[in-house]
C-alpha cells in the first residue's frame, strides 16, 4: 500500500516539494510508494496524521531568516503520541507574481506569514506602501490574486508555473541561501539516529538560574546542543516550555543518562524522536 502523506496544499506549495522529496526518497531507499495528501492548513495536516487519516505529515518547522513555524512546536508538545521519523531541509526561493505588470499599481501582497517574513526587507525597501495580508499557504494567495486586479502573490516559480501567474521579480528573499527545515511526523518511535528533539516544562520556569541545571546536564556530558527556543505553556504570562534539539542517538549511554537526569528537574518531559535527515539541494 502507498504511504499517504498530509501536507499543506494546495499544489505547488513549498510543504509539496518537501512532502515530494521525502517520497521519493521512501521510493529509493525503502521502495514504497507514495500518494501526496494536501491540507488547508498545517494544523490539519498534523492533525490528518494524529486522527489515523494518513501515514504522515510533513510540516515545516524552522526557516533560516524568519525562525520556527509555532504551531508545529505547540502541537508537537500537545499531541504527546506524535513522533518526528526524519528531518528535510530545502532551499526556498520566492518570487512576486502577479497578472498586474505595474509595481506602482500593487496595494496589496498576499502570503503564507513565513513567506512575508522572509521577505520584509525587500518589500520594505520595493513596496513600502502596501498592504500585506496572510494567506493560509502560498498556493492559496495565488487563488485570491483572480479576485483583486491590483494584488500580488509571494510564491515559488514553480507555482507561477502550475497556476499560469506571471513573475515580476524572482529571488527576492531577504538572504540568497534561504532554507527550510521540515518534520516528517508520525506515530513510530525511532531509537537511533543523529539528532534527540525534545521539550519539558518546568515546575518554576520564572526564577533566576533555572535553566542552568538542565543545560549543565548536556554541557558536562559534551553533547552538543543544535537548538534551544522557549514557548509559552498558555497556562499563565512568563510560563514556558523549553524544546531543545541535541546531537546523539537514544542508544548512547551518555545521552540516556542525562536524560535520566534530566527527568528529575522537570515537572514534564517528552522526547519527540531520535532521526536522521535528509538535506535536498
Ligand atoms: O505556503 C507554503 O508554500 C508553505 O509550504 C509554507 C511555507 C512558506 C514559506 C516557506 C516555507 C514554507
Amino acid at each position: 500500500m502507498a504511504i499517504s502523506l498530509a501536507h499543506l496544499g494546495p499544489v505547488g506549495t513549498y510543504s509539496e516539494s518537501a512532502a515530494s522529496a521525502y517520497g521519493e526518497w521512501l521510493e529509493t531507499n525503502q521502495q514504497q510508494k507514495f500518494i501526496l495528501c494536501p491540507q488547508p492548513s498545517i494544523a490539519l495536516a498534523l492533525s490528518a496524521v494524529a486522527q489515523k487519516k494518513v501515514n504522515y505529515a510533513v510540516v515545516p518547522v524552522e526557516n533560516s531568516i524568519e525562525g520556527t513555524v509555532n504551531i508545529t512546536l505547540d502541537t508537537l508538545w500537545q499531541k504527546k503520541d506524535l513522533k518526528i521519523l526524519r528531518g528535510l531541509t530545502i532551499p526556498i526561493v520566492h518570487s512576486l507574481l502577479s497578472y498586474n505588470e505595474d509595481l506602482a499599481n500593487i496595494k496589496t501582497v498576499y502570503s503564507h506569514p513565513q513567506a512575508l517574513g522572509q521577505c520584509q526587507e525587500w518589500l520594505a525597501n520595493n513596496l513600502p506602501q502596501v498592504q500585506l495580508i496572510a494567506a493560509n499557504s502560498t498556493t492559496e494567495a495565488l487563488k485570491l490574486l483572480k479576485e483583486d486586479p491590483t494584488a500580488c502573490a509571494i510564491s515559488s516559480a514553480r507555482a507561477a508555473e502550475i497556476y499560469h501567474v506571471p513573475i515580476l521579480y524572482s529571488g527576492i528573499n531577504d538572504r540568497p541561501d534561504n532554507c527550510t527545515r521540515f518534520l516528517v511526523i508520525g506515530f513510530e518511535t525511532n531509537k537511533f539516529g543523529s539528532h534527540i528533539s525534545l521539550a519539558f516544562g518546568l515546575e518554576k520556569s520564572n526564577v533566576p538560574g533555572v535553566l542552568v541545571k538542565p543545560l549543565q546536564i548536556f554541557a558536562e556530558r559534551e553533547i552538543n546542543l543544535c537548538k534551544i527556543e522557549s514557548r509559552p505553556t498558555k497556562r499563565s504570562l512568563g510560563e514556558y516550555i523549553f524544546f531543545i534539539e541535541l546531537e546523539g542517538s537514544l542508544q548512547e549511554p551518555k545521552i540516556q543518562e542525562a536524560l535520566a537526569e534530566l527527568k528529575q528537574y522537570t515537572e514534564v518531559l517528552s522526547i519527540f524522536g531520535n532521526y536522521d535527515s535528509i538535506s535536498v539541494e
